[in-house]
Order: structure tokens, then sequence, then C-alpha cells
């Protein structure tokens, strides 16, 4: 049992009722979790108020509510604590309730639109080929020294977090290298956590829906350099345009990274094939077996990130050339001469880069066909940006069906159809099933021809009103070509 207090140390509190020496058993913030004697914290989301579930933790057992508004009635027997920020109190009282694992790990946090699973999970590969024991928090998968836990988001919620950073303390982890999305940025997910450094991939349009504005996203990711302490570092990809936004105001030591403009860490590509990069560092030559300029950038991110963290740049680069990345990034599948490439790109620019790599890397005369869908619930603007760049960079498209959760798919793909050029419309089909997409794909598909699948990379599921039904773009895409080539 913890001491109510000793959780709240370092909590910026408006005012307290009650006794604060309290014995208590859990921290939640979710009125269905609370059991006998634990502290609720009422936040207010993008659903609902917490607020309103106050009466429904004190009735089973909450003993302590901890809230940015007071309720109108107040209980003799209940600590009442007004918090200035009810979602940072929960960051900063979930770290306290673990006793700060952070601090007893090096823990590198990678921000971006784009590249911060395939960043931390490059870290990861590295840090465990250099024989370290390490944790990894991303979209794909958690990872405590080798053992997987599944992961629901990119950022877990600062409880989860917090307790699968004392795991890694307590199985031994000196460093975890995590994704620090903009959403829990903002919903102060990563409050209680002490940085060793922090990362900058990029940023490029997504989630707007969330954000309403640009800058108010790019804000976002700056909160987190913003943050930081003095001890840390803030690396940054000083080839993207907004990147020296993130240092404005930090008080860690600024470092960069990138191929065109000045940086602390430079490369240089010498080869960019389907095979793989070779890149020019220091003057040394080497090969790595990622794919695209893209992954050049996250390469030299993992490297620079490394050498901050005090690593041999010899070393690393020996072991960064034997790793793999994350899964469903870039994810090659060849059956009888047609190549099909599952990518998780689920934003213009993403989808741009890989199409473009595409283009780099083929030898002339086969055809690209993309398979594309946009995800429902989520920023709609990129909807038709993705379908138009699908088309502009493809010999053929097929627009299908990603999550489309609580909405029509059929609306989602007309939502995207509106963004293609008339010219284009030849080269486009829209078929909602993405099975069946695949599938068509495969029929249309010509020895040496190449089938981008693009959106879902990683994911098992299609997510359709809320039922998470089977589904691996990988499998299916090995399924339907095997049978076709029978
Ligand atoms: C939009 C968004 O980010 N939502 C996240 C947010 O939930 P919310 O603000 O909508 O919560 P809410 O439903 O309004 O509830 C408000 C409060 O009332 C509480 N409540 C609610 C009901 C009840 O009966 N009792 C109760 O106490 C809730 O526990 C909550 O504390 O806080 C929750 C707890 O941390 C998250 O699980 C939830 O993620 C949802 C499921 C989600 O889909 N998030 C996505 C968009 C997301 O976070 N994505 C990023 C990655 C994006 C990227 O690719 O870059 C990620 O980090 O995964
Ligand atoms: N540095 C990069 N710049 C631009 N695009 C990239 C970069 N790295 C990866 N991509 C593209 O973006 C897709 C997603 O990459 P990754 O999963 O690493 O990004 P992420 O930032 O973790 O995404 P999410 O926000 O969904 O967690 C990849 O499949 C690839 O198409
Ligand atoms: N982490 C991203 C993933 C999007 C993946 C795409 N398949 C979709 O469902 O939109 C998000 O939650 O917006
Ligand atoms: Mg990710």
């Amino acid at each position: 049992m913890k001491i109510l207090k000793d959780i709240l140390y370092k909590v910026s509190l408006n005012s307290t009722i009650g006794n604060m020496d309290r014995r208590i058993s859990e921290l939640v913030f979710d009125s269905r979790k609370v059991v006998e004697d634990s502290v609720f914290v009422a936040i207010s989301g993008t659903q609902v108020d917490g607020h309103v579930f106050i009466d429904a933790a004190l009735d089973k057992g909450a003993k302590v509510i901890v809230c940015e508004t007071l309720p109108e009635v107040l209980h003799e027997e209940i600590t009442y604590v007004q918090v200035v920020n009810s979602a940072r109190a929960l960051g900063i009282m979930a770290a306290n309730y673990y006793e700060n694992p952070s601090e007893k790990l090096k823990i590198v946090a990678v921000t971006g639109t784009n590249g911060k699973t395939t960043t931390a999970t490059l870290l990861y590969q590295l840090f465990i080929e250099m024989g370290y024991v390490v944790g990894l928090l991303s979209t794909v998968e958690n990872k405590i020294s080798g053992k997987v836990i599944p992961s629901t988001h990119t950022t877990p919620d600062a409880l989860s977090m917090q307790s699968l950073l004392k795991e890694m303390v307590d199985e031994g982890c000196t460093h975890c290298f995590m994704e620090a999305s903009s959403h829990a940025i903002v919903q102060e997910r990563t409050a209680g956590i002490k940085l060793t450094g922090a990362v900058f991939t990029n940023i490029t349009h997504d989630h707007l829906d969330y954000h309403g504005t640009f800058d108010e996203y790019i804000k976002a990711k700056k909160k987190l350099f913003d943050e930081l302490p003095k001890d840390a570092f803030a690396l940054i990809n000083a080839d993207d345009k907004r990147a020296m936004v993130m240092l404005q105001n930090t008080k860690a030591t600024r470092q960069s990274f990138g191929l065109k403009y000045p940086a602390d860490f430079k490369a240089k590509i010498l080869t960019n094939a389907l095979e793989g990069l070779e890149l020019d560092i220091n003057g040394r030559q080497v090969w790595f077996r990622m794919i695209g300029e893209f992954n050049a950038y996250n390469l030299l991110g993992v490297l620079a990130t490394a050498v901050l963290l005090g690593e041999d740049e010899e070393e690393i680069l020996m072991q960064l050339s034997k790793v793999e990345g994350a899964q469903g990034r870039f994810d090659k599948i060849a059956i009888a001469g047609i190549t099909a490439i599952v990518d998780y790109a689920h934003t213009p620019d993403a989808l741009e880069n890989v199409l473009k790599t595409i283009q780099g890397v083929r030898s002339g005369g086969e055809q690209v066909i993309t398979i594309v869908g946009c995800g429902g619930n989520r920023d709609k603007t990129k909807r038709p940006i993705m379908a138009k760049i699908a088309t502009q960079l493809s010999d053929k498209v097929i627009l299908t069906s990603d999550n489309p959760r609580d909405e029509d798919p059929m609306t989602i793909l007309k939502e995207m159809e509106a963004g293609i050029n008339p010219v284009d419309f030849k080269k486009t089909m829209i078929i909602e099933d993405r099975r069946e997409a695949i599938k068509t794909a495969g029929i249309m598909a010509n020895k040496g021809d190449i089938i981008l699948i693009a959106g879902k990379g990683h994911e098992t599921y299609q997510e359709i009103k809320g039922v998470k039904h089977l589904f691996d773009d990988r499998a299916v895409v090995k399924e339907l070509l095997n049978l076709l080539n029978q």
C-alpha cells in the first residue's frame, strides 16, 4: 500500500480537503476499474468528462478523488485533491506510484509523423545486438528484454506505461526506446518520464482531426522538447522544415542529423536499391538492409542517438548493418516473380516516400499496382491527397477499405476518389473488400510487377464498427498469390 501524499510528490495542487496520509490501494483513471480504497483521477477526455464519474467511483469504494473542479457535494470521509491539470497529475502520480522507473533507465522518446516505430525498433534491435538488456514501447509491440507484450497504442496511457517501465527496471533493462505520439504528448501520458533524450524524425500532414490545425500539431511535438531536462539531448532531423522549431525553447543539448543541410551527424546515399541502402558515413561505406531514402534518415537518427548515448560509432555501424527494423514496414513478399510490398504508409508523406522509393528501384518495364485505403474516425483531409498520390505514382490503383471503424467504408472511398485527377480515373478501381482488392491485384499482375499494399503494415485485424476481424495483409497476399499461381 502507498501513502497518498507520497504519490502526489511534484504534482501542481490547487487545494486539498481531507486526510493526505491515507493509505491507498490502486491508482485509476477509469471509474469502471475502481476497487476499494482507490484513488480516482477524473480527466476530461475527447468523448466524456471524467468528472461525471466521480459518484460512480465513490460507489465502488474510491477514497480519494483527484480532479480539476471539485464536486458540489463533498463527503467527509473522502479526500479531495484539486489539481491544475488532471491528466498531467496522473502522469506524475503514476510515476511516483511505480517508484519513478524512468530515473533508473536511459529512455529515449522518438516523435514525428513518420518513422517513430522504425527508429525505436532499430534502436531496440541495435542495443540488443550490442549486448544490452533493453525495453521497447511501440505501435507494433512492447518488449521487455525479448518478451513481447501486446501494444494497444503507439504510446500507452500513463499508468500502463509506468507499470511497463517498472517491469523493465525489474528485468534489468538499462535502456528503453519508445514512441511519443502527439496524442500522448497532449494528453500528458509522458508527463512522469525523465528522458535521456528525444528524437524528432519529421512532421507532415496527419491527425488534423485531433489537433485542429497544423500549428497545434507542431506545438504538440514541440512540447516534448520544451520539457526535456538540461542533461538530456534533443536530436532533430535538420532536413525537416519544422525541425528548428522543436529546439526553440529546449534546455537540452541540441543535436542534429541530416543528408542535405549542415548537421552534427551526416551521411550520403551511395546506393538505394531493393536489396538495401549503401551509405557513406564519415568516410566509411556501409550497407544496410533497410530500403529507401526515408530509411537513410531513420538509420542516421539511430546512429546519432546511439553515439549520444555513449556508444562507439564503429561498433554501432557494424551491428546496425545487420538489423531489419519493424514488421510491416516495406515487407517484401516475392511469389512467382511478383513482388508484393506490405507497408504501413498511412499518411500522404509516407505513401509518397514509399512509392517514390519503388519508382526509384524499379527496372522500368513492370507495372506498379497500389492498393490503399484510409482509416475511419481519423483525419478526413488526408483521404483525397493520398488517393491522388497513389494514382500519380502508380500504373494501377485499387482504393479499398483500411480500418473503417464507425464510418461507412464507401463514404471514405468516395472522399478518397474526390482527390483523383479525371485523367487518372481509368487506372483506378474501387473495391471495398480488402481481400477482393488484393485478389484483383494478384490477377492483374504479371511476372516482374510490384504490388504495394499500403496502410496497415503489421496490423493483424480490420476494425469494423468496434469489432476487430482477423486480417493480415501479409498472410492474405501470400495465400492469394500462391493460389493464383498454382
Ligand atoms: C482520442 C484519444 O486519443 N483518446 C484517448 C483518450 O481517451 P478519451 O480522451 O477519448 O477518453 P474519454 O472516453 O473521453 O473518457 C474521459 C475519461 O473518463 C473516464 N471514464 C470514461 C467512462 C467511464 O465509464 N468512466 C470513466 O472514468 C476515462 O477513463 C477517461 O479518463 O485517453 C484514453 C486513455 O489513455 C485512450 O485510450 C484513448 O485512446 C483512443 C482509444 C484512441 O483511439 N487513441 C488514438 C487516436 C491514439 O491515441 N493514437 C496515438 C497514435 C497516433 C499516431 O499514429 O501518431 C497513440 O498513441 O496510440
Ligand atoms: N523517416 C521517415 N520519413 C517518412 N516516411 C517514413 C519514415 N520512416 C518510415 N516512413 C513511412 O511511414 C510508414 C510508417 O512508419 P513508422 O511505423 O516507422 O512510423 P510511425 O511514426 O511509428 O507511425 P505511427 O504514427 O502510426 O506510429 C512506413 O511504413 C513508411 O512508409
Ligand atoms: N496510429 C495510427 C495508425 C493508422 C493506421 C491505419 N491503418 C488506420 O487505421 O487509420 C492512428 O491511430 O491514426
Ligand atoms: Mg508508430
